[in-house]
Protein backbone atom coordinates (compact mmCIF):
# COMPACT_ATOMS: atom_id res chain seq x y z
CA UNK A 1 0.00 0.00 0.00
CA UNK A 2 1.35 3.30 -0.62
CA UNK A 3 -0.04 5.88 1.45
CA UNK A 4 2.91 5.11 4.17
CA UNK A 5 1.91 1.65 4.74
CA UNK A 6 4.03 1.94 7.70
CA UNK A 7 3.12 5.87 8.55
CA UNK A 8 -0.69 4.34 8.34
CA UNK A 9 0.21 1.18 10.39
CA UNK A 10 2.87 3.59 13.29
CA UNK A 11 -0.75 5.92 13.55
CA UNK A 12 -3.45 2.97 14.35
CA UNK A 13 -2.30 0.33 15.24
CA UNK A 14 1.49 0.45 16.62
CA UNK A 15 -0.09 2.74 19.48
CA UNK A 16 0.54 2.76 22.65
CA UNK A 17 -3.32 2.02 23.33
CA UNK A 18 -2.95 -0.73 21.31
CA UNK A 19 0.11 -2.38 22.33
CA UNK A 20 0.49 -2.01 26.41
CA UNK A 21 3.03 -3.84 28.38
CA UNK A 22 1.12 -7.39 29.46
CA UNK A 23 3.41 -9.68 31.28
CA UNK A 24 4.35 -12.80 28.44
CA UNK A 25 4.25 -10.07 25.33
CA UNK A 26 8.56 -9.73 24.93
CA UNK A 27 8.10 -7.92 21.74
CA UNK A 28 4.92 -6.49 20.20
CA UNK A 29 4.98 -4.49 16.45
CA UNK A 30 7.54 -3.81 14.73
CA UNK A 31 10.18 -6.46 13.68
CA UNK A 32 9.93 -9.31 11.83
CA UNK A 33 7.87 -11.15 14.36
CA UNK A 34 7.01 -10.45 17.67
CA UNK A 35 8.34 -12.54 20.93
CA UNK A 36 6.06 -14.03 23.44
CA UNK A 37 7.44 -16.08 26.78
CA UNK A 38 4.81 -18.28 28.15
CA UNK A 39 4.78 -18.79 31.94
CA UNK A 40 5.82 -22.00 33.63
CA UNK A 41 3.49 -24.70 33.53
CA UNK A 42 1.33 -22.93 31.32
CA UNK A 43 0.70 -23.82 27.52
CA UNK A 44 0.20 -21.63 24.68
CA UNK A 45 -3.35 -21.69 22.82
CA UNK A 46 -3.84 -19.93 19.51
CA UNK A 47 -6.98 -19.59 17.35
CA UNK A 48 -8.29 -17.45 13.96
CA UNK A 49 -11.25 -15.88 12.66
CA UNK A 50 -11.86 -14.17 9.43
CA UNK A 51 -14.49 -11.87 8.96
CA UNK A 52 -15.41 -10.98 5.15
CA UNK A 53 -17.18 -8.26 3.86
CA UNK A 54 -21.43 -9.24 3.75
CA UNK A 55 -20.51 -12.82 4.70
CA UNK A 56 -19.85 -11.96 8.83
CA UNK A 57 -21.07 -8.64 8.85
CA UNK A 58 -22.92 -6.32 6.56
CA UNK A 59 -20.99 -3.62 4.31
CA UNK A 60 -22.39 -0.60 5.82
CA UNK A 61 -20.77 -2.16 9.61
CA UNK A 62 -19.73 0.86 11.38
CA UNK A 63 -15.77 0.60 11.71
CA UNK A 64 -15.46 1.38 15.46
CA UNK A 65 -18.29 -1.60 15.90
CA UNK A 66 -17.08 -4.03 13.35
CA UNK A 67 -13.43 -3.74 15.25
CA UNK A 68 -15.08 -4.83 18.80
CA UNK A 69 -16.77 -7.84 16.41
CA UNK A 70 -13.43 -8.99 15.26
CA UNK A 71 -11.70 -9.24 18.12
CA UNK A 72 -14.37 -10.02 20.25
CA UNK A 73 -15.32 -13.22 18.12
CA UNK A 74 -11.81 -14.64 18.31
CA UNK A 75 -11.70 -14.08 22.20
CA UNK A 76 -14.93 -15.82 22.27
CA UNK A 77 -12.47 -19.39 21.26
CA UNK A 78 -9.99 -18.30 23.91
CA UNK A 79 -12.93 -18.20 26.56
CA UNK A 80 -14.32 -21.75 24.98
CA UNK A 81 -10.67 -23.69 25.93
CA UNK A 82 -10.79 -21.65 29.50
CA UNK A 83 -7.49 -19.92 28.08
CA UNK A 84 -6.40 -16.30 29.21
CA UNK A 85 -6.07 -13.79 26.71
CA UNK A 86 -2.52 -12.54 26.07
CA UNK A 87 -2.35 -10.69 22.68
CA UNK A 88 -3.63 -10.99 19.08
CA UNK A 89 -1.92 -10.17 15.47
CA UNK A 90 -4.37 -8.91 12.65
CA UNK A 91 -4.04 -9.25 9.37
CA UNK A 92 -6.43 -6.46 7.45
CA UNK A 93 -7.46 -6.15 4.05
CA UNK A 94 -8.78 -2.59 2.71
CA UNK A 95 -10.12 -1.29 -0.07
CA UNK A 96 -8.79 2.22 0.31
CA UNK A 97 -7.46 4.38 3.05
CA UNK A 98 -10.01 6.29 4.51
CA UNK A 99 -8.48 7.97 7.91
CA UNK A 100 -11.81 8.43 9.61
CA UNK A 101 -12.32 4.54 8.87
CA UNK A 102 -8.80 3.74 10.32
CA UNK A 103 -9.65 5.89 13.59
CA UNK A 104 -13.13 4.35 14.32
CA UNK A 105 -11.19 0.69 13.79
CA UNK A 106 -8.33 1.66 15.74
CA UNK A 107 -10.52 3.12 18.71
CA UNK A 108 -12.92 0.04 19.00
CA UNK A 109 -10.08 -1.92 18.56
CA UNK A 110 -8.44 -0.59 21.55
CA UNK A 111 -11.01 -0.18 23.94
CA UNK A 112 -11.59 -4.00 23.55
CA UNK A 113 -7.96 -4.83 23.28
CA UNK A 114 -7.27 -3.13 27.34
CA UNK A 115 -10.64 -4.71 28.48
CA UNK A 116 -9.52 -8.33 27.77
CA UNK A 117 -5.93 -7.13 28.13
CA UNK A 118 -5.14 -8.51 24.52
CA UNK A 119 -2.40 -6.37 23.20
CA UNK A 120 -1.88 -6.26 19.60
CA UNK A 121 1.60 -8.05 19.09
CA UNK A 122 2.07 -7.61 15.05
CA UNK A 123 0.23 -7.76 11.53
CA UNK A 124 -0.17 -7.44 7.88
CA UNK A 125 -1.94 -4.79 5.99
CA UNK A 126 -2.85 -5.36 2.30
CA UNK A 127 -5.35 -3.66 -0.25
CA UNK A 128 -7.86 -5.78 -1.37
CA UNK A 129 -11.59 -6.62 -0.19
CA UNK A 130 -12.11 -5.46 3.54
CA UNK A 131 -11.54 -8.86 5.26
CA UNK A 132 -10.18 -8.78 8.71
CA UNK A 133 -8.27 -11.79 10.21
CA UNK A 134 -7.32 -11.80 13.89
CA UNK A 135 -5.34 -14.71 15.77
CA UNK A 136 -5.52 -14.75 19.37
CA UNK A 137 -2.87 -16.32 21.85
CA UNK A 138 -3.68 -17.16 25.28
CA UNK A 139 -2.03 -19.38 27.83
CA UNK A 140 -3.46 -22.01 29.98
CA UNK A 141 -2.45 -24.29 32.79
CA UNK A 142 -1.04 -26.96 31.04
CA UNK A 143 -4.00 -30.13 31.00
CA UNK A 144 -6.61 -27.59 32.74
CA UNK A 145 -7.83 -26.65 28.96
CA UNK A 146 -11.02 -27.21 28.19
CA UNK A 147 -11.85 -29.29 24.85
CA UNK A 148 -14.95 -30.36 22.81
CA UNK A 149 -14.33 -33.79 23.02
CA UNK A 150 -14.31 -34.60 26.99
CA UNK A 151 -18.84 -35.44 27.27
CA UNK A 152 -20.45 -37.99 28.30
CA UNK A 153 -23.82 -39.56 28.29
CA UNK A 154 -25.78 -38.07 31.40
CA UNK A 155 -23.69 -35.03 31.42
CA UNK A 156 -25.87 -31.70 32.02
CA UNK A 157 -25.61 -29.27 28.96
CA UNK A 158 -25.13 -25.70 29.88
CA UNK A 159 -25.52 -22.42 28.03
CA UNK A 160 -23.91 -19.25 29.07
CA UNK A 161 -25.90 -15.95 28.53
CA UNK A 162 -29.21 -15.66 26.14
CA UNK A 163 -29.36 -17.20 22.73
CA UNK A 164 -30.87 -15.65 19.64
CA UNK A 165 -30.15 -11.66 19.77
CA UNK A 166 -27.69 -12.03 17.12
CA UNK A 167 -29.33 -13.76 14.86
CA UNK A 168 -32.65 -11.17 15.73
CA UNK A 169 -30.60 -8.48 14.98
CA UNK A 170 -29.09 -9.65 11.68
CA UNK A 171 -32.40 -8.74 9.71
CA UNK A 172 -32.59 -5.53 10.52
CA UNK A 173 -28.70 -4.80 10.19
CA UNK A 174 -28.93 -5.93 6.59
CA UNK A 175 -32.33 -3.98 5.92
CA UNK A 176 -34.68 -6.89 5.10
CA UNK A 177 -37.90 -5.96 4.44
CA UNK A 178 -40.10 -6.46 6.93
CA UNK A 179 -37.61 -5.57 9.43
CA UNK A 180 -37.74 -2.19 9.87
CA UNK A 181 -35.54 -0.54 12.82
CA UNK A 182 -38.48 2.37 12.73
CA UNK A 183 -40.59 -0.55 14.66
CA UNK A 184 -38.23 -1.09 17.25
CA UNK A 185 -37.39 1.32 20.24
CA UNK A 186 -34.10 3.29 21.19
CA UNK A 187 -33.39 0.66 23.47
CA UNK A 188 -34.15 -2.30 21.62
CA UNK A 189 -31.99 -1.43 18.66
CA UNK A 190 -29.56 -0.46 20.78
CA UNK A 191 -29.41 -3.86 22.23
CA UNK A 192 -29.51 -5.68 19.26
CA UNK A 193 -26.83 -3.99 17.47
CA UNK A 194 -24.85 -4.81 20.82
CA UNK A 195 -25.62 -8.18 20.73
CA UNK A 196 -24.51 -8.33 17.08
CA UNK A 197 -21.33 -6.06 17.22
CA UNK A 198 -20.23 -6.63 20.90
CA UNK A 199 -20.40 -10.16 21.64
CA UNK A 200 -19.24 -10.41 25.10
CA UNK A 201 -16.18 -13.07 24.93
CA UNK A 202 -17.00 -15.51 28.48
CA UNK A 203 -13.38 -15.29 29.43
CA UNK A 204 -14.06 -15.05 32.72
CA UNK A 205 -16.58 -18.05 32.59
CA UNK A 206 -14.37 -20.74 30.77
CA UNK A 207 -11.77 -20.05 33.20
CA UNK A 208 -13.87 -20.60 36.30
CA UNK A 209 -15.23 -23.78 34.32
CA UNK A 210 -12.14 -24.98 34.26
CA UNK A 211 -12.06 -28.96 36.18
CA UNK A 212 -16.07 -28.40 36.09
CA UNK A 213 -16.74 -28.45 32.82
CA UNK A 214 -16.27 -31.99 30.80
CA UNK A 215 -16.06 -30.30 27.14
CA UNK A 216 -16.95 -26.47 25.75
CA UNK A 217 -17.38 -24.94 23.08
CA UNK A 218 -18.46 -21.13 22.01
CA UNK A 219 -21.39 -20.96 19.95
CA UNK A 220 -21.22 -19.43 16.55
CA UNK A 221 -22.58 -21.35 14.06
CA UNK A 222 -25.48 -22.20 16.55
CA UNK A 223 -26.26 -23.96 19.15
CA UNK A 224 -27.56 -27.09 17.23
CA UNK A 225 -24.26 -27.19 15.28
CA UNK A 226 -21.99 -26.50 17.56
CA UNK A 227 -23.58 -28.88 20.58
CA UNK A 228 -22.97 -31.37 17.45
CA UNK A 229 -19.44 -30.82 17.07
CA UNK A 230 -19.04 -31.64 20.83
CA UNK A 231 -20.84 -34.69 20.52
CA UNK A 232 -18.94 -35.76 17.49
CA UNK A 233 -15.45 -34.97 18.51
CA UNK A 234 -16.61 -37.05 22.31
CA UNK A 235 -17.82 -40.26 20.71
CA UNK A 236 -14.60 -41.32 19.52
CA UNK A 237 -14.36 -42.57 23.75
CA UNK A 238 -17.58 -42.64 24.56
CA UNK A 239 -19.34 -44.62 20.89
CA UNK A 240 -22.12 -42.61 19.69
CA UNK A 241 -23.50 -39.65 21.43
CA UNK A 242 -26.58 -37.46 21.33
CA UNK A 243 -28.66 -34.68 23.38
CA UNK A 244 -31.72 -34.39 24.14
CA UNK A 245 -32.47 -30.01 24.27
CA UNK A 246 -35.62 -28.80 26.70
CA UNK A 247 -37.33 -26.22 24.35
CA UNK A 248 -38.55 -24.53 27.06
CA UNK A 249 -35.23 -23.88 28.99
CA UNK A 250 -33.52 -22.05 25.99
CA UNK A 251 -32.51 -18.79 27.54
CA UNK A 252 -33.76 -15.54 25.96
CA UNK A 253 -33.51 -12.16 26.37
CA UNK A 254 -36.84 -10.02 26.99
CA UNK A 255 -36.61 -8.62 23.81
CA UNK A 256 -36.16 -11.69 22.15
CA UNK A 257 -39.01 -13.33 23.78
CA UNK A 258 -40.81 -10.69 22.32
CA UNK A 259 -39.88 -10.84 18.93
CA UNK A 260 -40.10 -14.77 18.34
CA UNK A 261 -42.72 -16.20 16.70
CA UNK A 262 -43.84 -19.87 17.35
CA UNK A 263 -42.45 -21.11 13.94
CA UNK A 264 -39.07 -19.43 13.96
CA UNK A 265 -38.32 -20.11 17.22
CA UNK A 266 -35.89 -23.05 17.12
CA UNK A 267 -34.73 -22.02 13.90
CA UNK A 268 -33.07 -18.32 15.58
CA UNK A 269 -32.84 -20.37 18.88
CA UNK A 270 -30.58 -23.22 18.02
CA UNK A 271 -29.56 -22.32 14.28
CA UNK A 272 -29.19 -18.27 14.20
CA UNK A 273 -25.51 -18.30 15.19
CA UNK A 274 -23.23 -15.19 15.93
CA UNK A 275 -24.39 -15.89 19.75
CA UNK A 276 -20.93 -16.20 20.76
CA UNK A 277 -22.21 -17.77 24.16
CA UNK A 278 -20.21 -20.82 25.42
CA UNK A 279 -22.21 -24.13 25.66
CA UNK A 280 -20.76 -26.78 27.70
CA UNK A 281 -21.33 -29.78 29.40
CA UNK A 282 -20.59 -30.74 33.44
CA UNK A 283 -20.83 -34.16 34.98
CA UNK A 284 -23.83 -34.34 37.43
CA UNK A 285 -21.85 -34.20 40.32
CA UNK A 286 -19.75 -31.07 38.99
CA UNK A 287 -23.24 -29.20 38.36
CA UNK A 288 -24.08 -27.64 41.91
CA UNK A 289 -20.12 -25.86 41.73
CA UNK A 290 -20.37 -25.04 38.20
CA UNK A 291 -23.56 -23.13 38.78
CA UNK A 292 -21.91 -21.19 41.62
CA UNK A 293 -19.17 -20.74 39.54
CA UNK A 294 -20.54 -18.81 36.96
CA UNK A 295 -23.60 -16.93 38.85
CA UNK A 296 -20.19 -15.34 40.97
CA UNK A 297 -19.72 -13.51 38.03
CA UNK A 298 -23.30 -12.46 37.52
CA UNK A 299 -24.21 -14.41 34.39
CA UNK A 300 -26.89 -16.44 33.36
CA UNK A 301 -25.99 -20.18 32.71
CA UNK A 302 -28.91 -22.20 31.88
CA UNK A 303 -29.37 -26.25 31.85
CA UNK A 304 -30.63 -26.50 28.64
CA UNK A 305 -30.72 -30.53 28.30
CA UNK A 306 -28.79 -33.71 28.55
CA UNK A 307 -26.02 -35.82 26.96
CA UNK A 308 -27.40 -39.10 26.10
CA UNK A 309 -26.04 -42.21 24.23
CA UNK A 310 -28.11 -42.21 20.89
CA UNK A 311 -26.86 -40.39 18.15
CA UNK A 312 -28.63 -36.75 17.26
CA UNK A 313 -30.31 -34.43 18.80
CA UNK A 314 -33.57 -34.67 19.91
CA UNK A 315 -35.74 -31.44 21.25
CA UNK A 316 -38.61 -31.96 23.59
CA UNK A 317 -41.34 -29.04 23.16
CA UNK A 318 -42.67 -28.37 27.47
CA UNK A 319 -44.72 -31.71 28.25
CA UNK A 320 -44.33 -33.71 24.82
CA UNK A 321 -42.13 -36.16 23.50
CA UNK A 322 -38.35 -35.55 22.32
CA UNK A 323 -38.39 -35.09 18.34
CA UNK A 324 -35.31 -35.13 15.97
CA UNK A 325 -33.76 -31.85 15.16
CA UNK A 326 -33.97 -31.18 11.33
CA UNK A 327 -31.42 -28.25 11.54
CA UNK A 328 -28.23 -27.28 10.03
CA UNK A 329 -25.53 -24.28 11.29
CA UNK A 330 -24.22 -22.09 9.29
CA UNK A 331 -22.45 -23.31 5.96
CA UNK A 332 -19.71 -21.51 4.03
CA UNK A 333 -19.81 -23.85 1.43
CA UNK A 334 -23.28 -25.61 2.16
CA UNK A 335 -24.92 -24.73 -1.16
CA UNK A 336 -22.93 -24.73 -3.89
CA UNK A 337 -22.74 -28.66 -4.90
CA UNK A 338 -19.08 -28.25 -4.12
CA UNK A 339 -17.19 -31.25 -6.23
N1 LIG B 1 -7.57 -23.91 6.54
C1 LIG B 1 -7.39 -24.56 7.70
N2 LIG B 1 -6.21 -25.16 7.97
C2 LIG B 1 -6.04 -25.82 9.13
N3 LIG B 1 -6.98 -25.95 10.06
C3 LIG B 1 -8.16 -25.37 9.85
C4 LIG B 1 -8.44 -24.64 8.67
N4 LIG B 1 -9.70 -24.17 8.74
C5 LIG B 1 -10.19 -24.57 9.93
N5 LIG B 1 -9.28 -25.30 10.60
C6 LIG B 1 -9.42 -25.94 11.91
O1 LIG B 1 -10.65 -26.63 11.99
C7 LIG B 1 -11.24 -26.52 13.28
C8 LIG B 1 -12.67 -25.99 13.16
O2 LIG B 1 -12.64 -24.70 12.59
P1 LIG B 1 -13.81 -23.65 12.83
O3 LIG B 1 -15.13 -24.27 12.52
O4 LIG B 1 -13.43 -22.40 12.11
O5 LIG B 1 -13.68 -23.45 14.41
P2 LIG B 1 -14.22 -22.21 15.28
O6 LIG B 1 -15.71 -22.25 15.17
O7 LIG B 1 -13.72 -22.50 16.64
O8 LIG B 1 -13.62 -20.98 14.66
C9 LIG B 1 -10.33 -25.63 14.09
O9 LIG B 1 -9.50 -26.44 14.89
C10 LIG B 1 -9.51 -24.92 13.04
O10 LIG B 1 -8.21 -24.59 13.49
C1 LIG C 1 -23.86 -10.11 6.75
C2 LIG C 1 -23.98 -11.40 7.54
N1 LIG C 1 -24.71 -12.41 7.02
C3 LIG C 1 -24.82 -13.58 7.70
C4 LIG C 1 -24.25 -13.75 8.93
C5 LIG C 1 -24.43 -15.02 9.69
N2 LIG C 1 -23.20 -15.81 9.74
C6 LIG C 1 -22.21 -15.66 8.85
S1 LIG C 1 -20.90 -16.70 9.18
C7 LIG C 1 -21.73 -17.39 10.51
C8 LIG C 1 -21.16 -18.52 11.31
C9 LIG C 1 -19.87 -18.21 11.96
O1 LIG C 1 -18.88 -17.98 10.99
P1 LIG C 1 -17.64 -18.94 10.81
O2 LIG C 1 -16.74 -18.38 9.76
O3 LIG C 1 -18.12 -20.36 10.62
O4 LIG C 1 -16.98 -18.75 12.23
P2 LIG C 1 -16.22 -19.82 13.12
O5 LIG C 1 -17.17 -20.96 13.37
O6 LIG C 1 -15.01 -20.21 12.32
O7 LIG C 1 -15.88 -19.06 14.36
C10 LIG C 1 -22.98 -16.79 10.69
C11 LIG C 1 -23.94 -17.15 11.74
C12 LIG C 1 -23.49 -12.67 9.42
N3 LIG C 1 -22.85 -12.77 10.61
N4 LIG C 1 -23.38 -11.50 8.72
MG1 LIG D 1 -13.04 -20.57 12.60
Amino acid sequence: MALAEFELIRQYFATPALTFSRPGVVLGPGDDCALLQVPDGHVLAMSIDTLNDGVHFPSDADAEALAQRSLRVNLSDLAAMAAEPLGFTLALSLPKVSESWLQGFSQGLAACASQYQCSLLGGDTTRGPLAITIQVHGTVPIGAALRRSGARPGDAIYVTGTLGDAALALPYLTHKPGHDVANLSADEWAFLQAAFYQPEPRTQAGMALRGLASAAIDISDGLASDLNHILQASAAESGALGAIIESSQLPVSDLAAKLLTDQGRLSVLLGGGDDYELCVTVPPQCEAQAQAAISALGLRFTRVGEVVSASGIMVREAGGAPRPLQLSGYRHFGDEGDE
